[in-house]
């Protein structure tokens, strides 16, 4: 039993005002740094839910060897497990791969709530290789959540420097769920060292290992 709801085809309700985290992710596999930037996010803007939007596939990545939506919306509610976090398997339904068609999707349907974008620090590095990434700035408020290798590089590249004067300072990032689009912050603090890439080596390193043994 988990405490994260699953939505497999569609989404969570929503009440005018809310203030909802959109995550993002691959979660292939989820893992404890996932839920850190979901509780992260939740406690410092101040957030009602967090939607984890597990992606039918992240369109940079090479997604043949990816897990089925099913296992891993179950895995990710698994791993979640918090009455405030709700697991979406929408995107595959809508049909969208890119972020900006998902926001577009999202329109009405999320009427009267205060919608963030979640994402970690990698992510800020590359984010100019997303499809309408200076859309995505201009609608929704962005909320990246620092990640060990990424406290400082991020800040440098291309979308940062481009919306360097919409960035909102950390003593107010309570308030970034209501602000006035383009607008982002960077979340310091804790951090984890957890990833799916280092999870997946170290699986398939077990396997090797006890393939191995006699
Ligand atoms: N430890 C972490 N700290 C901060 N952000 C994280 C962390 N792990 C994942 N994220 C963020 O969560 C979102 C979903 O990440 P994803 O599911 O791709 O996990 P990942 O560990 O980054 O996977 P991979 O290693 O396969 O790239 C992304 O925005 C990513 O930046
Ligand atoms: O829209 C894009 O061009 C785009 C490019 C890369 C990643 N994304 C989204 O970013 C989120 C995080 O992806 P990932 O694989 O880092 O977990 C996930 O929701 C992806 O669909 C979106």
């Amino acid at each position: 039993m988990t405490r994260s709801r699953i939505y497999p085809h569609d989404l969570p309700l929503v009440a005018p005002g809310m203030r909802i985290g959109l995550y993002g992710g691959s979660f292939n596999p989820a893992h404890e740094g996932h839920r850190h930037v979901a509780l992260t996010a939740l406690k410092r803007l101040q957030l009602d839910r967090i939607w984890c939007l597990v992606t039918p596939g992240n369109p940079l990545k090479d997604i043949r060897e990816l897990p089925s939506l099913k296992t891993r919306l179950t895995d990710t509610a698994r791993l979640m497990d918090h009455p405030r976090i709700d697991i979406t398997g929408v995107e595959a339904k809508a049909g969208t791969h890119f972020t900006a068609e998902t926001l577009d999707w999202l329109g009405t349907r999320s009427k009267g709530a205060h919608l963030v974008w979640l994402m970690g620090a990698d992510n800020l590095k590359q984010f100019h290789k997303w499809q309408r990434w200076e859309d995505i700035f201009n609608r929704i408020p962005v909320a990246i959540i620092d990640r060990p290798g990424y406290s400082l590089s991020p800040l440098n590249a291309l979308a940062a420097r481009n919306f360097a004067w919409a960035r909102l300072p950390s003593r107010k990032e309570a308030t970034l769920a209501t602000a006035q689009c383009p607008v982002w912050t960077f979340i310091y603090g804790p951090r984890s060292e957890l990833s799916s890439t280092a999870l997946r080596q170290s699986t398939k390193a077990q396997g090797t290992h006890n393939a191995q043994e006699p």
